[in-house]
This record gives C-alpha cells, structure tokens and sequence, in this order.
C-alpha cells in the first residue's frame, strides 16, 4: 500500500503551498508588524467562511457514516465539528472586542469563490476521499500558518496570541495529522479519477487560501 500521498503533494506543490502557509499577511502577524485593519477584514470575512465551513463538514461527517469502514473517521470528524461551535462563539467575542459588526459584513470576492468550492464539496456526488482530503487541507493550511506565529522568536501581538493559538496550538496539530491519516488511508486505496480529483482539490484549496490571505490587504 502506497504511503503519504499528501505529503508527497504537498513536496510537488511546494511553492503553491509556501504561499498559503507562509503569507506575507502571517508574516506580518508573526514580526509584530500586522495592520490591525488587516486583522479586522481577514476576522470579518473568515466569520463567514466558518459559518459556510460548518454545513460542509457536516456533510463530511454524513460521507463518513456511510462510507468509511473504519469508526474513529466519524469520532474525529465529529470531535472538529463540535471544536467550530467554539469557534464561531470566539469570532463573535473577538469581533466584539474589535467593534467589528459581524451582521454587516459584506462577503469578498474570495470568500464567496472559496464558499462556492465548499458548496461544489457539499454535493453528494463528492466522495468521501476528496471531501475528507479537502477538509484536511482547509485546516491543515490554518494549523501551520498560525503555528509559526508561535514560535519562540516571534514578535506576535499580544492582542493577536489568542487567534494564533486556536489554530497553532499543539492539539489542533495533532487532530490535522489525525485529519491526515484518514485522508491519506482512503487515497491509497482509491481508483485513479478519485485520487485526480482530490489531487485538484487539495491544489485548489491552496490557492483559494492565498487568495483569502490576500484579500485581507484591502
Ligand atoms: C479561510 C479559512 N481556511 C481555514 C480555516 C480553518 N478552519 C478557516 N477558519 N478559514
């Protein structure tokens, strides 16, 4: 059996994939020199990406109970599904902390190019394989982006800590790497249509990521 086919993607996509993890914006969260305006736009938008990130993985979890033959998919996929009930509570008091009007919010171009990804990702005709792939990588993206700004030499803000250490911290790592085994146990399997489109998924996810980060430029 074929092993760690992610992480052989991600050495293929290595640029692609330094970008989404390594944006100018984390950078700039990272050497203390973030626009707090930047902060705001990227906390507004990414509300509403959580709130459509929640119905598609719920529809992983669904995915999950009928095709995974192995019972812990559904225990871990549950567990990140109850871990984004806190999170939308935290960008609601992070928003407040901000006088950030999250019922204002007007979606950006990537936010709704990203939702409509999440909506193609939804449709029961998605497998399972590249449904639980792209999961993987939406969070995976998040997990290594904000550990940098942890790291012991970085200058984060100390308003900023708390964002970083929901998605740095060490048990989101180790559920990411959980996310992982599972995506990379159903690929090793999979026929070679499924492997392609989770492949495009995962390249797609990447650069919808860049595009977020982006955006929160202004
Ligand atoms: C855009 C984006 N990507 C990933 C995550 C992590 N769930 C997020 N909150 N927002």
């Amino acid at each position: 059996m074929e092993k760690g086919v992610l992480k052989r993607w991600i050495k293929e996509n290595d640029g692609l994939h330094s970008q989404a993890t390594r944006h100018p914006f984390i950078l700039s969260i990272r050497d203390g020199t973030v626009d707090f305006s930047s902060y705001k736009r990227w906390l507004e938008q990414d509300y509403l990406f959580v709130r459509n990130f929640v119905p598609f993985v719920a529809s992983v979890l669904v995915k999950a109970s009928r095709e995974s033959e192995n019972d812990s998919d559904m225990e871990i996929i549950l567990g990140g599904m109850a871990a984004l009930n806190d999170e939308i509570l935290w960008f609601k008091k992070e928003a407040s902390k901000w006088n950030v009007q999250l019922s204002h919010v007007v979606p950006q171009h990537a936010t709704e190019a990203y939702c409509r990804l999440l909506e193609i990702l939804i449709n029961p005709e998605t497998d399972y394989t590249t449904a639980v792939t792209a999961f993987w990588a939406i969070e995976a993206v998040y997990q290594q982006s904000f550990s940098l700004c942890l790291e012991s030499d970085s200058k984060t803000p100390a308003e900023l800590m708390q964002a970083c250490r929901r998605w740095g911290n060490d048990d989101f790592g180790t559920y990411c790497e959980s996310l992982r085994r599972i995506a990379d146990r159903h690929l090793a399997h999979a026929p070679e249509d499924v492997r392609k489109k989770a492949e495009e998924a995962f390249k797609l996810i990447l650069q919808l990521e860049v595009d977020f980060w982006n955006m929160s430029f202004g």
